[in-house]
């Protein structure tokens, strides 16, 4: 289980994250939601340890500042937004970087990289440079990184964002299936039918602050969708999935 206590995070002009509390079982998978400059991004790096926030953030009553690096290597995988390398490396050499600090052997190592590659349809540019990969292509190198440690915490930035739609249908349904594994997969995300869809729970939040965490339905009603991102939304829910149609308010 997540547990975050008053966690927050100073920004230029406002917090970027206002004493946060909240918490997350394992085996689900969240979406976190919210406007351009929410905090989504502030938050998921506030738990992976990249910027230090104040507050105190747990996983199994563990603070996740107080673990030993291997440890939280064994714990926590943490997918950027942007997080493209500029050096020449290959695609395999890229994914290898998610098991440092992991005391495995090297077949274990080759098998679930071949694994996670065939996954994420990535096969077919083993040994390519990363350099020559598209900004898809490589959106799933960066989600392949994360997926290799099998963490039981997996945080995830915009993971579909440059995704075409059949590869944005796999990296949810893979991640789902990640979360009834028993892990927690924690992505912001910005397309509010798949969250509604995909999200066993949803984490809305607006300048910094939190304004509702529950289930997608109880979530996105029109009030929070009216006051955070500005829209009247009308959903359409029938057998073919969900659908919205929002206009400005
Ligand atoms: N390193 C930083 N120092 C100070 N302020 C920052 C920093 N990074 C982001 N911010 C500010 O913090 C706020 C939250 O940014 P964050 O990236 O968490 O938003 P977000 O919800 O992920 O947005 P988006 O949907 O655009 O990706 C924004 O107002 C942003 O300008």
């Amino acid at each position: 289980m997540l547990t975050i206590e008053n966690g927050s995070l100073k920004g230029v002009t406002r917090p970027r994250l206002n004493n946060i509390t909240l918490s997350i079982d394992s085996g689900k998978l969240v979406g976190l939601i919210g406007p351009n400059g929410a905090g989504k991004s502030s938050l998921l790096k506030a738990i992976a340890g990249i910027e230090p926030a104040s507050g105190r953030f747990s996983w199994n009553q563990q603070l996740l500042s107080a673990m030993k690096d291997t440890e939280r290597a064994n714990t926590l995988s943490y997918m950027a937004q942007d997080d493209i390398p500029q050096w020449d490396m290959t695609m395999a050499d890229i994914i290898d970087i998610g098991l440092l600090k992991r005391r495995i052997s090297r077949s274990e190592r080759q098998r679930r990289i071949d694994n996670v590659c065939a996954t994420l349809n990535l096969s077919e540019f083993n040994g390519h440079s990363i350099q020559r990969l598209s900004r898809g292509e490589l959106q799933r190198v960066l989600l392949a990184r994360a997926l290799v440690a099998e963490p039981e915490l997996l945080l995830c930035d915009e993971p579909t964002n440059a995704l075409d739609i059949y590869h944005q249908l796999n990296v949810l349904q893979l991640l789902k299936k990640q979360s009834e594994q028993g892990r927690l997969v924690i992505m912001a995300i910005h397309d509010i039918p798949q969250a509604a869809e995909y999200c066993d729970e949803l984490i809305l939040l607006d300048k910094g602050e939190l304004v509702c965490h529950g289930q997608p339905f109880e979530v996105l009603t029109k009030a929070n969708l009216a006051e955070t991102f500005g829209v009247h939304a009308d959903w359409i829910c029938n057998k073919r999935g969900v659908a919205w149609q929002p206009r400005p308010l």
